[in-house]
């Protein structure tokens, strides 16, 4: 049934540096926008391209290097603090199934806890259980142990990883081959639009009505 407000999914890996560009420029620009219902879904974006057999950028050395270039541009421009870490890419699996718990379970906090600076500023390798630790324990006020539950969960419930599973084949269904995807829907539609990019967001304020102040005032929002 068609929903009376407008959504956008967002479907995103960490380990993708235009994620990691797309979420904070989205987010600045998201403050102003009201009546629409935004979700992030987490996937592998290395399980969407094995299976519809696309290829990562950074499988090609010059697609690599601008990638690199871009970003850095990117940052200069809109004042989003970037460094591209020098082990890419790290495993992804264990702390995209740790948000998937989080989604669930600890909805108020789970954005929180996509929104950290571990592996795109600082360089930490994601992939490890006692980073991941680190970066989310300020989230949850040091408790520890609550966190090392997720991790846990993230490592053995069958339940997680069923779900996660079930994001990424949801994302391949809908037709994203990368990240980050926005699955956009107008109030009143049934129909899925897809955007590809964290440069896409101005196209996406313009489907949906939404304003939009400009990449150079990003950092002013
Ligand atoms: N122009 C897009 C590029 C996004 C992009 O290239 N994302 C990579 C992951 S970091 C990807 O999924 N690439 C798949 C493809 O280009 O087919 C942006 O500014 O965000």
């Amino acid at each position: 049934m068609a929903a009376t407000r407008a959504s956008i999914i967002c479907y995103y890996d960490l380990i993708s540096p235009y994620t990691y560009m797309g979420f904070k420029l989205f987010n600045r620009f998201r403050k102003q926008w009201t009546n629409v219902d935004v979700t992030f879904r987490p996937m592998l974006l290395g399980g969407v391209m094995n299976e519809i057999k696309n290829q990562p950028l950074f499988a090609f050395p010059s697609k690599k290097s601008h990638m690199i270039a871009d970003l850095d541009r990117i940052s200069g421009v809109t004042g989003v603090p970037f460094k591209f870490p020098q082990k890419f890419p790290v495993n992804t699996v264990l702390p995209m199934r740790v948000l998937t718990a989080l989604q669930i379970h600890e909805a108020d906090k789970y954005e929180q806890c996509i929104d950290k600076d571990e592996y795109f500023i600082h360089g930490r390798d994601i992939s490890q259980a006692d980073v991941i630790q680190q970066a989310l324990s300020p989230v949850f006020h040091s408790d520890t142990s609550k966190v090392q539950s997720y991790l846990q969960r993230a490592a053995q419930d069958q339940e997680i990883k069923k779900i996660f599973k079930q994001y990424t084949d949801e994302a391949i269904a809908k037709g994203v081959f990368g990240a980050p995807t926005f699955i956009v829907r107008k109030a009143g539609s049934e129909e899925d639009l897809l955007f590809f990019g964290s440069d896409r967001i101005e196209m996406i304020a313009a489907t949906l009505g939404l304003p939009y102040a400009g990449l150079t005032s990003v950092s002013k929002l």
